[in-house]
């Protein structure tokens, strides 16, 4: 894996990926606009980085303004990268998602503490060798940033659940009837989206607190209604005020270095 070589200039402590329907980051002041390169090719865009209460924050849109890169040919190795690079160390990812059980109702955020990978076709590790690496992704997320999420979420008054395990598909289209059934009935996940893997386990890897805010947009097509972009897109819409709001309230409790999590040290047992 190469080194990871700071940008000139620019730090930042905190960064946020936006997902579908969260493109632009209005919560943030004196905003600036970075090209990042990195080994892997460009990110998803620009970087914008600006400040919230105090705190130097960098935005990403993950499937770029006007949401023109579909999960599968998101380059999630320069999205990490870039971010890491301007010495992001917590990392909050925003995601549509779909319910795969009825008490997950559209318009709740669930932050997940589990995923099953059931993508196909991705790049899925900085380790390429020669240096070979194997991260533990048992506990996947950042437990501090999840709590710290999901206390805000419930002192905002938004619906929000603390735990959820999220099948990641491979996209870009949506599950069979006979899929969806797989991954409630026998998979017992309960979220489902195209976009956790392999950002996730980058951001594990790159030693970084990340967590994603999940926003359920749909009932995947188990519950017998066909999902529609449109559907997710709507209700994506609605509820970005309230990641917005999140995002605004969140980000400055977080702090300045990592307390009790070992993300920061997930390599000390990885490299081989
Ligand atoms: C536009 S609906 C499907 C799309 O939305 C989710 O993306 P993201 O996690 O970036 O919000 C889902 O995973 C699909 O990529
Ligand atoms: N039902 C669904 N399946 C996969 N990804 C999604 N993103 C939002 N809703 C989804």
């Amino acid at each position: 894996m190469p080194a990871f070589p700071p940008e000139p200039g620019e730090r930042v402590e905190v960064a946020i990926i936006g997902g579908s329907g969260l493109y632009d980051p209005e919560i943030l002041e004196g905003v600036k606009e970075l090209k990042v390169y990195t080994p892997y090719g460009p990110p998803s865009d620009n970087i914008i980085v600006g400040t919230l209460k105090g705190k130097r924050v960098a935005f990403l849109p993950r499937h770029g303004r006007g949401h023109k890169i579909p999960p599968h040919k998101v380059n999630y190795r320069a999205n990490i990268w870039a971010l890491k690079s301007l010495g992001a160390k917590w990392v909050i990812s925003v995601s549509a998602v779909g319910s795969l059980r009825e008490d997950y109702k559209p318009g709740d955020f669930v932050i997940p503490d589990q995923f099953i990978d059931m993508t196909k076709k991705r790049e899925y590790t900085f380790f390429d060798g020669p240096v070979v690496a194997h991260v533990s992704v048992a506990e996947p997320f950042c437990e501090d940033l999840r709590r710290l999420a999901y206390e805000t979420a419930k002192e905002l008054g938004i619906r929000v659940h603390d735990k959820g395990t999220y099948v990641c598909i491979e996209g870009p289209r949506f599950s069979t009837k006979a899929e969806s059934r797989i991954w409630k009935e026998v998979f017992k996940a309960d979220v489902i989206g195209m976009t956790l893997v392999p950002e996730v386990n980058l951001a594990c890897e790159a030693q970084m607190c990340y967590a994603t805010v999940a926003m359920v947009t749909d009932y995947d097509v188990w519950a017998e209604r066909p999902v529609t972009a449109q559907e997710v897109i709507e209700t994506m819409q609605r509820n970005t005020e309230n990641a917005k709001k999140l995002l605004y309230s969140l980000i400055p409790k977080l702090p300045e270095e990592p307390e009790r999590c070992s993300c920061c040290n997930s390599l000390e047992t990885a490299l081989l």
